[in-house]
């Protein structure tokens, strides 16, 4: 239950309404006297005044019930299916594991048992002949001979016959019972029941014979040694983070204060929620991450503070995992099997130290990836653009300005790629730029043409994103290790200045810039686009010059210092401009082999959407893209395979819808006209055109037209390929 009580900074027990003497505050301050002669003399300021509410008077049970927050229902863990999935699999893993252990070790457990057993058969004896003999009677009949007390010793002796009486039947029955069992079984009974007997009798005699300190079977799985977190332990690592005013406040009493909620457990770890005294910022102690962690004794990858973005900014929320962050297996992305994504809304990019998934939505912003080499910044992107895969309306130029082929699995979807650091590589990846930035004016200019009642925002929704004509479907433009380009002595300047244009414009328009950087400083990032771009994600960096290029302008000062993390900590960084608040995040790992099976699968998608264009599409684009299409690549991109024959002025219409600025004065022509233009354009390539029966739209009638066979246009695209490979 929460009280709320009247503002008292000091905690004073007496506190209402305080008192300040005037004459301590100056006087009013005004340029223009405007009566000079009634200004207060020096008594007058003497007077206290009460600058305080009064005290409140006891609030009622609803005025105090309603300032309460209410704490959720069931637990975080439960809420997310991400964090429950990845509860059922710890338990299923863990008794997997722990039958699997014992499993293979049953034959060492049955040859110990064995040879322990003697050992329990010698133990079972004496014990029941102690037992029989009631041995633990002894030394209070010994004590009343030492006494010798007839009286009492008689007494004793005479209880002692009946037990041992009483006793020694009950044994002998029992020993009866068990012989004749046995020897009925191992006579009677199947072989296997006289085996179980026998080996149960021998395994009890072992266990009965193990020593105290070397038990027969050990232990599966060795619990680490987490210490529960208690408060004593956060309030003495807080008080030794030497932060004046945490100080100050203990020495006034204010740790038991300091908890607003009891310690609970949250995921694979515990958390903390903590009022600091007034004027500590969660912040200040997210700067001394290292200290609090040697505070707590645990490891830094265990120790996450994080402020609370709807309270007050002394709000701190330590959350504490079991295990360091880079030793927890991660989860699978939820796309890796099956499923498509759509760029307009949230991707699936990692998860939080708390397992909880983190994600990210990609349309109406950029993004900025760094980090030291080695780190995980191709594994960040990778993921981006493989949700950027699965959504077949999208666009995807991708550059890898290493020369590694870690983005090869793209060329399967690619409208553009490239690899390699090399001058011509470097040349195509600002072709693509330019190409990016002369599409964004004709998106601006389709934008601006549509009626407002179409278009309210001006800008690209997923029902604009969807009408081919409009061609204003998501455009995503990836380079990896940008700074190749950025530093070019000869494309740097143009590419700079492209990249900064499309990132302040290309938001609205549908574009997405996407850059990954191992050397964030001036020259291989512009600041233009580090100033401008939305989201970023930041490894691991060597110092704050990086990390502050990477995560914006004082973001070390505010403590996201991602300079903290190990070498080990891969794949682990911070996430700005994904949520109102920073995110602690490690990207989904998929590997290039598995990015290869996601882009076939990406691929068939794109086929039948008719979406696999340019590059992957086997189409020329040495050329500035845009300018020159591959018209057999369209032409069967506009035929579907369950459509084996069409008419040629379908195909010029649908060509037309496709790149209006290539085909659409062809749709201008009249019927006849179109299907000779068609016809025309299909000759160099040998694609035949005949009558082929088809239906027409406007009347449902069917006729013979002239027309082209999809499978004579799928010869010719194979033709052409086999002569450029015999080339
Ligand atoms: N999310 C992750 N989880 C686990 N391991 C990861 C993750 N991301 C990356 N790694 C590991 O880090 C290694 C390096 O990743 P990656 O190739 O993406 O680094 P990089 O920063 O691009 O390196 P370079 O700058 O040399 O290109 C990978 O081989 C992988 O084993």
């Amino acid at each position: 239950m929460t009280h709320v009580e009247p503002f008292n900074p000091d905690g004073d027990p007496e506190h209402g309404a305080d008192v300040i003497p005037l004459h301590k505050l100056k006087p009013p301050v005004s340029d223009v006297d405007p009566m000079p002669d009634m200004a207060p003399t020096e008594d007058a300021y003497e007077v206290p005044v009460p600058v305080d509410a009064p005290a409140p008077a006891r609030l009622s049970w609803r005025e105090s019930v309603r300032g309460e927050k209410r704490q959720p229902i069931l637990p975080a863990w439960l809420l997310s299916r991400d964090a429950l999935k990845e509860q059922v699999r710890w338990v299923w893993d863990h008794y997997t594991h722990v039958f699997a252990f014992h499993a293979v070790r049953v034959p060492v457990y049955a040859g110990t048992l064995a040879l322990r057993s003697p050992q329990g058969a010698g133990r079972l004896i004496g014990g029941a002949f102690r037992w029989v003999t009631d041995a633990d009677g002894r030394p209070v009949r010994a004590n009343a001979i030492q006494r010798a007390d007839a009286a009492e010793y008689l007494k004793l002796a005479k209880h002692r016959d009946g037990r041992i009486r009483l006793r020694a039947t009950i044994l002998i029955a029992a020993t009866l019972a068990v012989s004749i069992l046995m020897t009925a079984l191992i006579l009677a009974g199947p072989t296997w029941g006289a085996v179980l007997a026998f080996a149960g009798i021998i395994g009890g005699l072992g266990f009965l014979g193990a020593p105290n300190d070397r038990p027969v079977v050990g232990p599966a799985v060795v619990k680490p040694q987490v210490q529960k977190l208690s408060s004593h332990i956060v309030l003495r690592a807080l008080g030794a983070l030497g932060i004046a005013g945490i100080n100050q406040a203990m020495t006034k009493g204010w740790g038991p204060r300091a908890f607003v909620a009891p310690i609970t457990r949250d995921g694979p770890g515990w958390r903390a929620d903590v009022d600091l005294p007034y004027g500590v910022t969660a912040v200040d102690i997210m700067e001394r991450r290292d200290r609090l962690a040697s505070g707590l004794r645990r490891p830094m990858g265990c120790v996450w503070p994080e402020p609370v973005h709807d309270e007050h900014t002394g709000r701190l929320v330590l959350w504490v995992g079991d295990q360091d962050m880079n030793q927890v297996t991660p989860p699978a992305w939820p796309l890796a099997r099956s499923g498509a994504a759509s760029l307009f809304k949230p991707l699936p990019y990692g998860t939080d130290q708390r397992g909880r998934q983190i994600l990210v939505n990609l349309m109406y912003a950029n993004m900025l990836i760094g980090a030291m080499p080695g780190m995980g910044k191709t594994f960040a992107l990778r993921i981006l653009l493989l949700a950027a895969a699965l959504d077949v309306t999208a666009e995807l130029l991708v550059w890898e300005l290493k020369g590694t082929g870690d983005l090869s699995p793209f060329e399967k979807v690619a409208a553009d790629y490239g690899s390699g650091p090399d001058d011509e590589t470097c040349e195509a990846a600002l072709r693509s730029l330019r190409y990016v930035y002369k599409d964004l004016e004709r998106r601006a200019k389709v934008i601006a043409g549509l009626p407002k009642n179409v278009c309210p925002e001006n800008k690209v929704t997923p029902e604009l994103a969807a009408k081919k004509s409009l061609r204003l479907h998501p455009l995503v433009l990836a380079i990896d290790e940008c700074q190749e380009l950025f530093a070019h002595e000869k494309f740097g300047k143009e590419a700079e200045s492209l990249a900064v244009a499309v990132i302040k414009r290309g938001r609205a328009l549908g574009v997405i810039l996407v850059l990954a950087t191992q050397r964030p400083d001036k020259e291989s990032l512009p600041t233009g686009v580090s100033a401008n771009v939305g989201i970023r994600f930041c490894l691991k960096v060597m110092g704050q010059l990086e990390n502050d290029m990477i995560l914006g302008t004082s973001s070390y000062k505010n403590g996201l210092r991602a300079t903290t993390f190990t070498l080990k900590d891969k794949g682990i960084g911070y996430l700005v401009g994904a949520a109102p608040d920073a995110q602690i995040t490690r990207t989904y790992a998929v590997d290039n082999d598995a990015a290869d099976k996601i882009c076939d699968r990406a691929r068939a998608a794109r086929e039948a959407a008719g979406t696999l264009t340019g590059y992957a599409a086997g189409q020329t684009t040495d050329t500035d893209r845009g300018l020159s299409y591959d018209l057999l690549a369209d032409v069967l991109a506009v035929i579907p395979p369950s459509e084996p024959k069409v008419w040629n002025e379908v195909v010029v219409d649908r060509l037309a819808e496709l790149r209006p600025d290539g085909y659409g004065t062809w749709a201008a022509l009249d019927v006849k006209a179109k299907s000779a233009q068609l016809t025309t354009a299909l000759k160099p390539y040998g694609v035949p055109v005949g009558q082929v029966w088809g239906t027409d739209d406007a009347t449902g009638k069917g006729a013979n037209r002239r027309g082209i066979t999809r499978d004579d246009v799928t010869a010719s695209i194979t033709k052409r390929e086999g002569s450029r490979g015999s080339d």
